[in-house]
Protein backbone atom coordinates (compact mmCIF):
# COMPACT_ATOMS: atom_id res chain seq x y z
CA UNK A 1 0.00 0.00 0.00
CA UNK A 2 1.14 3.35 -0.36
CA UNK A 3 1.14 6.03 1.70
CA UNK A 4 -2.02 8.90 1.73
CA UNK A 5 -1.54 11.78 0.37
CA UNK A 6 0.04 14.27 2.57
CA UNK A 7 -2.84 16.61 4.32
CA UNK A 8 -1.86 20.12 3.67
CA UNK A 9 -3.80 21.47 6.55
CA UNK A 10 -2.55 19.20 9.10
CA UNK A 11 0.80 19.59 8.02
CA UNK A 12 0.46 23.52 8.30
CA UNK A 13 -1.09 22.86 11.95
CA UNK A 14 1.75 20.84 12.78
CA UNK A 15 4.77 23.07 11.45
CA UNK A 16 3.27 25.79 13.37
CA UNK A 17 3.05 24.06 16.55
CA UNK A 18 6.46 22.65 16.33
CA UNK A 19 7.61 26.63 15.44
CA UNK A 20 5.44 28.10 17.77
CA UNK A 21 3.86 30.09 15.23
CA UNK A 22 7.71 31.33 12.97
CA UNK A 23 5.99 29.23 9.60
CA UNK A 24 5.55 31.39 7.13
CA UNK A 25 5.14 28.79 4.40
CA UNK A 26 4.83 25.76 3.17
CA UNK A 27 4.03 23.25 0.03
CA UNK A 28 4.73 20.03 -1.30
CA UNK A 29 7.36 20.11 -4.17
CA UNK A 30 6.43 17.23 -5.83
CA UNK A 31 4.03 13.92 -5.33
CA UNK A 32 6.87 11.82 -3.34
CA UNK A 33 6.52 13.60 -0.08
CA UNK A 34 9.37 16.51 -0.23
CA UNK A 35 8.19 19.11 1.67
CA UNK A 36 9.54 22.98 1.79
CA UNK A 37 9.01 24.80 4.78
CA UNK A 38 9.65 28.57 5.47
CA UNK A 39 10.72 29.80 9.12
CA UNK A 40 11.07 33.17 10.17
CA UNK A 41 13.68 33.30 12.56
CA UNK A 42 13.23 37.00 13.31
CA UNK A 43 14.91 37.78 16.79
CA UNK A 44 16.29 34.20 17.21
CA UNK A 45 20.03 34.28 18.07
CA UNK A 46 21.92 32.18 15.86
CA UNK A 47 22.24 28.91 18.48
CA UNK A 48 18.64 28.62 18.52
CA UNK A 49 17.52 28.29 15.46
CA UNK A 50 19.14 25.31 14.53
CA UNK A 51 17.11 23.28 17.31
CA UNK A 52 14.26 24.72 15.90
CA UNK A 53 15.01 23.37 12.82
CA UNK A 54 15.10 20.10 13.98
CA UNK A 55 11.92 20.49 16.20
CA UNK A 56 10.35 21.11 12.98
CA UNK A 57 11.73 18.60 10.74
CA UNK A 58 11.07 15.91 13.12
CA UNK A 59 7.89 16.77 13.57
CA UNK A 60 6.71 16.80 9.83
CA UNK A 61 8.74 13.95 9.29
CA UNK A 62 6.51 11.93 11.49
CA UNK A 63 3.56 12.77 9.57
CA UNK A 64 2.20 10.15 7.04
CA UNK A 65 3.17 10.62 3.55
CA UNK A 66 5.95 13.05 4.39
CA UNK A 67 9.48 11.62 2.94
CA UNK A 68 12.25 14.66 3.04
CA UNK A 69 11.69 18.09 3.87
CA UNK A 70 13.67 21.09 3.38
CA UNK A 71 13.99 24.27 5.42
CA UNK A 72 14.84 27.74 4.70
CA UNK A 73 15.11 30.56 6.71
CA UNK A 74 13.94 34.50 6.31
CA UNK A 75 14.58 36.98 9.13
CA UNK A 76 13.55 41.26 9.18
CA UNK A 77 16.05 43.24 10.18
CA UNK A 78 14.31 43.76 13.42
CA UNK A 79 13.62 47.76 14.48
CA UNK A 80 13.39 48.34 18.08
CA UNK A 81 10.20 50.66 19.08
CA UNK A 82 11.52 52.69 21.91
CA UNK A 83 9.17 54.50 24.27
CA UNK A 84 11.36 56.69 26.67
CA UNK A 85 10.84 57.47 29.94
CA UNK A 86 11.50 60.85 31.16
CA UNK A 87 11.76 62.95 33.90
CA UNK A 88 12.65 66.96 34.56
CA UNK A 89 14.14 65.63 37.88
CA UNK A 90 14.90 62.72 40.41
CA UNK A 91 12.65 61.26 42.49
CA UNK A 92 9.24 61.56 41.26
CA UNK A 93 8.84 57.84 40.44
CA UNK A 94 10.09 57.35 36.43
CA UNK A 95 11.82 53.96 37.24
CA UNK A 96 8.67 52.76 38.89
CA UNK A 97 6.54 54.05 36.14
CA UNK A 98 8.84 52.07 33.41
CA UNK A 99 8.94 49.08 35.79
CA UNK A 100 5.41 49.52 35.77
CA UNK A 101 4.55 50.01 32.75
CA UNK A 102 6.34 47.57 30.99
CA UNK A 103 4.94 44.67 33.21
CA UNK A 104 1.17 46.44 32.22
CA UNK A 105 2.31 46.42 28.38
CA UNK A 106 3.32 42.48 28.89
CA UNK A 107 0.13 41.60 30.17
CA UNK A 108 -1.34 43.34 27.60
CA UNK A 109 0.22 40.89 25.08
CA UNK A 110 3.12 43.64 24.03
CA UNK A 111 6.83 41.83 23.66
CA UNK A 112 8.21 44.09 25.79
CA UNK A 113 12.23 44.59 27.14
CA UNK A 114 12.76 47.16 30.02
CA UNK A 115 16.19 48.76 29.51
CA UNK A 116 17.46 50.80 32.62
CA UNK A 117 19.59 54.17 31.21
CA UNK A 118 19.50 55.67 34.62
CA UNK A 119 23.13 56.15 34.89
CA UNK A 120 22.67 58.63 38.32
CA UNK A 121 20.81 55.65 40.06
CA UNK A 122 20.23 52.22 38.16
CA UNK A 123 17.33 51.26 40.11
CA UNK A 124 15.35 48.75 37.56
CA UNK A 125 17.31 45.52 39.13
CA UNK A 126 15.74 46.24 42.52
CA UNK A 127 12.69 46.71 41.61
CA UNK A 128 12.45 44.08 39.02
CA UNK A 129 13.93 41.70 41.73
CA UNK A 130 17.18 40.65 39.39
CA UNK A 131 19.57 42.80 41.76
CA UNK A 132 22.31 39.80 41.42
CA UNK A 133 21.57 38.48 37.99
CA UNK A 134 24.35 39.40 35.72
CA UNK A 135 23.75 39.72 31.74
CA UNK A 136 25.67 36.52 29.65
CA UNK A 137 26.69 37.55 26.06
CA UNK A 138 25.99 35.81 22.82
CA UNK A 139 28.94 36.81 20.53
CA UNK A 140 29.61 40.56 20.84
CA UNK A 141 25.83 41.21 22.11
CA UNK A 142 24.57 41.06 25.68
CA UNK A 143 21.99 38.83 26.60
CA UNK A 144 19.03 40.19 28.60
CA UNK A 145 18.08 38.63 32.03
CA UNK A 146 15.09 37.40 32.41
CA UNK A 147 12.70 37.85 35.61
CA UNK A 148 10.05 36.35 36.94
CA UNK A 149 7.01 39.05 35.35
CA UNK A 150 8.27 38.09 31.63
CA UNK A 151 9.98 41.45 30.66
CA UNK A 152 13.75 40.57 29.98
CA UNK A 153 15.85 43.25 30.95
CA UNK A 154 19.18 45.34 31.18
CA UNK A 155 20.95 48.13 33.32
CA UNK A 156 23.74 50.55 33.08
CA UNK A 157 23.96 49.18 37.17
CA UNK A 158 24.61 45.72 35.55
CA UNK A 159 27.43 46.28 33.06
CA UNK A 160 29.51 49.28 34.94
CA UNK A 161 31.57 48.59 38.21
CA UNK A 162 30.02 49.98 41.03
CA UNK A 163 30.63 53.55 41.57
CA UNK A 164 31.73 54.33 37.51
CA UNK A 165 28.51 55.04 36.09
CA UNK A 166 27.80 58.24 37.02
CA UNK A 167 30.68 59.71 36.28
CA UNK A 168 29.84 59.51 32.41
CA UNK A 169 29.83 61.90 30.22
CA UNK A 170 27.44 62.21 27.20
CA UNK A 171 29.12 60.17 24.55
CA UNK A 172 30.06 57.31 27.20
CA UNK A 173 26.80 57.34 28.41
CA UNK A 174 25.41 57.03 24.67
CA UNK A 175 28.05 54.34 23.91
CA UNK A 176 26.43 52.15 27.09
CA UNK A 177 23.32 52.65 26.56
CA UNK A 178 23.86 51.39 22.52
CA UNK A 179 25.35 48.21 24.17
CA UNK A 180 22.06 48.11 26.09
CA UNK A 181 19.99 48.62 23.14
CA UNK A 182 22.42 46.69 20.67
CA UNK A 183 21.88 42.88 22.59
CA UNK A 184 20.00 40.45 22.10
CA UNK A 185 16.55 40.68 22.49
CA UNK A 186 15.02 37.97 20.67
CA UNK A 187 11.29 38.62 20.37
CA UNK A 188 11.26 41.55 22.50
CA UNK A 189 10.31 43.86 19.39
CA UNK A 190 9.16 47.20 21.88
CA UNK A 191 11.87 48.77 24.68
CA UNK A 192 10.63 50.45 27.66
CA UNK A 193 13.92 52.83 28.15
CA UNK A 194 14.32 54.73 31.84
CA UNK A 195 16.51 57.42 31.36
CA UNK A 196 18.68 59.25 33.63
CA UNK A 197 16.54 62.33 35.44
CA UNK A 198 17.05 65.90 33.77
CA UNK A 199 17.13 67.61 30.99
CA UNK A 200 21.31 68.00 30.49
CA UNK A 201 23.77 66.65 28.11
CA UNK A 202 23.58 63.39 28.88
CA UNK A 203 20.01 62.55 28.40
CA UNK A 204 19.91 64.22 24.85
CA UNK A 205 22.81 62.53 23.32
CA UNK A 206 20.65 59.18 24.27
CA UNK A 207 17.34 60.54 22.78
CA UNK A 208 19.67 62.19 19.87
CA UNK A 209 21.18 58.83 19.26
CA UNK A 210 18.23 56.28 19.67
CA UNK A 211 15.68 58.30 18.32
CA UNK A 212 12.72 56.95 20.96
CA UNK A 213 9.16 56.35 19.03
CA UNK A 214 7.81 58.14 21.55
CA UNK A 215 8.17 59.44 25.38
CA UNK A 216 6.38 59.28 28.64
CA UNK A 217 7.22 62.09 31.39
CA UNK A 218 6.16 61.56 34.62
CA UNK A 219 5.85 64.54 36.74
CA UNK A 220 4.87 65.19 40.70
CA UNK A 221 1.98 67.76 41.24
CA UNK A 222 3.78 70.12 42.15
CA UNK A 223 4.43 73.64 40.27
CA UNK A 224 7.77 72.99 40.74
CA UNK A 225 8.20 69.80 39.53
CA UNK A 226 5.87 70.67 36.67
CA UNK A 227 8.19 73.15 35.50
CA UNK A 228 10.85 70.72 35.42
CA UNK A 229 8.39 68.28 33.03
CA UNK A 230 8.14 71.10 30.75
CA UNK A 231 11.86 70.95 30.42
CA UNK A 232 11.58 67.35 29.82
CA UNK A 233 9.13 68.23 27.38
CA UNK A 234 10.92 70.19 25.25
CA UNK A 235 14.10 68.47 25.06
CA UNK A 236 11.79 65.51 23.28
CA UNK A 237 10.18 67.99 21.60
CA UNK A 238 13.55 69.87 20.51
CA UNK A 239 14.58 66.17 18.84
CA UNK A 240 11.19 66.05 17.46
CA UNK A 241 10.44 63.28 19.74
CA UNK A 242 6.61 62.79 20.03
CA UNK A 243 5.28 62.95 23.08
CA UNK A 244 2.90 59.94 24.55
CA UNK A 245 1.43 62.01 27.08
CA UNK A 246 2.17 63.02 30.87
CA UNK A 247 1.54 60.74 34.13
CA UNK A 248 1.13 62.25 37.71
CA UNK A 249 2.94 60.13 40.26
CA UNK A 250 2.64 60.47 44.12
CA UNK A 251 -0.71 62.25 43.76
CA UNK A 252 -2.85 61.80 46.59
CA UNK A 253 -1.84 60.25 49.43
CA UNK A 254 -3.99 56.97 50.33
CA UNK A 255 -4.00 56.75 54.37
CA UNK A 256 -2.55 53.03 55.13
CA UNK A 257 -4.50 53.38 58.30
CA UNK A 258 -8.28 54.96 57.16
CA UNK A 259 -7.92 54.61 53.72
CA UNK A 260 -8.54 58.59 54.00
CA UNK A 261 -7.32 60.43 51.08
CA UNK A 262 -4.98 63.62 51.42
CA UNK A 263 -2.22 65.58 48.57
CA UNK A 264 0.12 66.42 50.36
CA UNK A 265 1.77 67.30 47.00
CA UNK A 266 -1.39 69.05 45.38
CA UNK A 267 -2.99 66.97 42.68
CA UNK A 268 -4.37 67.70 39.12
CA UNK A 269 -1.45 69.59 38.35
CA UNK A 270 0.00 67.46 35.51
CA UNK A 271 -3.33 67.16 33.82
CA UNK A 272 -3.59 70.77 33.83
CA UNK A 273 -0.35 71.25 32.55
CA UNK A 274 -0.76 68.58 29.96
CA UNK A 275 -3.81 69.99 28.52
CA UNK A 276 -1.94 73.78 28.83
CA UNK A 277 0.90 72.04 26.39
CA UNK A 278 -1.46 70.06 24.01
CA UNK A 279 -0.50 66.84 25.59
CA UNK A 280 -2.55 63.97 26.32
CA UNK A 281 -2.60 62.63 29.81
CA UNK A 282 -1.80 59.35 30.75
CA UNK A 283 -3.27 59.29 34.43
CA UNK A 284 -2.51 59.67 38.15
CA UNK A 285 -0.24 57.15 40.34
CA UNK A 286 -1.25 57.55 44.14
CA UNK A 287 1.02 57.69 46.99
CA UNK A 288 0.91 54.87 48.68
CA UNK A 289 2.51 53.18 50.97
CA UNK A 290 2.33 49.61 49.45
CA UNK A 291 3.27 50.93 45.72
CA UNK A 292 6.66 51.90 47.45
CA UNK A 293 6.88 48.53 50.02
CA UNK A 294 6.22 46.31 46.94
CA UNK A 295 8.31 48.40 44.58
CA UNK A 296 11.28 48.20 47.18
CA UNK A 297 10.84 44.37 47.51
CA UNK A 298 10.90 43.70 43.91
CA UNK A 299 7.39 42.97 43.01
CA UNK A 300 5.85 45.80 40.69
CA UNK A 301 2.24 46.31 42.02
CA UNK A 302 1.16 46.39 38.11
CA UNK A 303 1.95 42.28 38.51
CA UNK A 304 -0.14 41.67 40.59
CA UNK A 305 -3.99 41.69 41.25
CA UNK A 306 -4.04 44.30 43.85
CA UNK A 307 -6.27 47.82 42.95
CA UNK A 308 -2.34 49.37 43.37
CA UNK A 309 -1.87 47.88 40.23
CA UNK A 310 -4.61 49.60 38.64
CA UNK A 311 -3.39 53.11 37.47
CA UNK A 312 -0.43 51.27 35.67
CA UNK A 313 -2.77 49.36 33.79
CA UNK A 314 -4.78 52.25 32.92
CA UNK A 315 -1.62 54.36 31.83
CA UNK A 316 -0.15 51.36 29.74
CA UNK A 317 -3.50 50.64 28.12
CA UNK A 318 -3.19 54.11 26.90
CA UNK A 319 0.14 53.78 25.77
CA UNK A 320 -0.39 50.36 24.04
CA UNK A 321 -3.34 52.38 21.86
CA UNK A 322 -0.60 54.82 21.20
CA UNK A 323 1.28 52.02 19.96
CA UNK A 324 -1.15 50.68 17.98
CA UNK A 325 -2.41 54.20 16.67
CA UNK A 326 1.05 54.13 15.15
CA UNK A 327 1.51 51.15 13.70
CA UNK A 328 -1.45 52.44 11.34
CA UNK A 329 0.31 55.69 10.58
N1 LIG B 1 3.28 56.31 43.75
C1 LIG B 1 4.18 56.04 44.67
N2 LIG B 1 3.82 55.80 45.95
C2 LIG B 1 4.75 55.54 46.91
N3 LIG B 1 6.05 55.51 46.69
C3 LIG B 1 6.46 55.73 45.44
C4 LIG B 1 5.57 56.01 44.37
N4 LIG B 1 6.30 56.19 43.24
C5 LIG B 1 7.59 56.02 43.58
N5 LIG B 1 7.70 55.76 44.90
C6 LIG B 1 8.92 55.55 45.69
O1 LIG B 1 9.72 56.72 45.57
C7 LIG B 1 11.09 56.39 45.49
C8 LIG B 1 11.68 56.98 44.20
O2 LIG B 1 11.05 56.35 43.09
P1 LIG B 1 11.85 56.05 41.75
O3 LIG B 1 13.17 55.42 42.05
O4 LIG B 1 10.92 55.34 40.86
O5 LIG B 1 12.07 57.53 41.27
P2 LIG B 1 12.93 58.09 40.05
O6 LIG B 1 12.21 59.27 39.54
O7 LIG B 1 13.23 57.00 39.11
O8 LIG B 1 14.23 58.51 40.79
P3 LIG B 1 15.70 58.72 40.17
O9 LIG B 1 15.58 58.70 38.70
O10 LIG B 1 16.09 60.04 40.73
O11 LIG B 1 16.49 57.57 40.68
C9 LIG B 1 11.16 54.87 45.55
O12 LIG B 1 11.42 54.46 46.88
C10 LIG B 1 9.77 54.42 45.14
O13 LIG B 1 9.39 53.18 45.72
Amino acid sequence: MTDPAPDIARLTATAAEASAGRTSGLRLLDDTGLLAVVLDVTGLATDERQPLEDRVRAALLNEAGVREVRVAMTAEKKTLTIIAVGSGKGGVGKSTLAANLAVALRRLGVRVGLVDADIHGPSLPRLMDSEDAKPASRGSKLVPVDNAYGVPMLSTGQIAAPGQAIAWRGPMAGRALEQLIDASWGAVDTLVVDLPPGTGDVQLTMIQKHKPAGAVIVSTPQDLALMDAARAVSLFEQVEVPIIGLVENMAGYVCPHCGGVSDPFGSGGAETAAKEMGLDFLGRVPLAMGIRLASDGGVPPAAGTDPQGEPFHAIAARVAAWLEARKGR
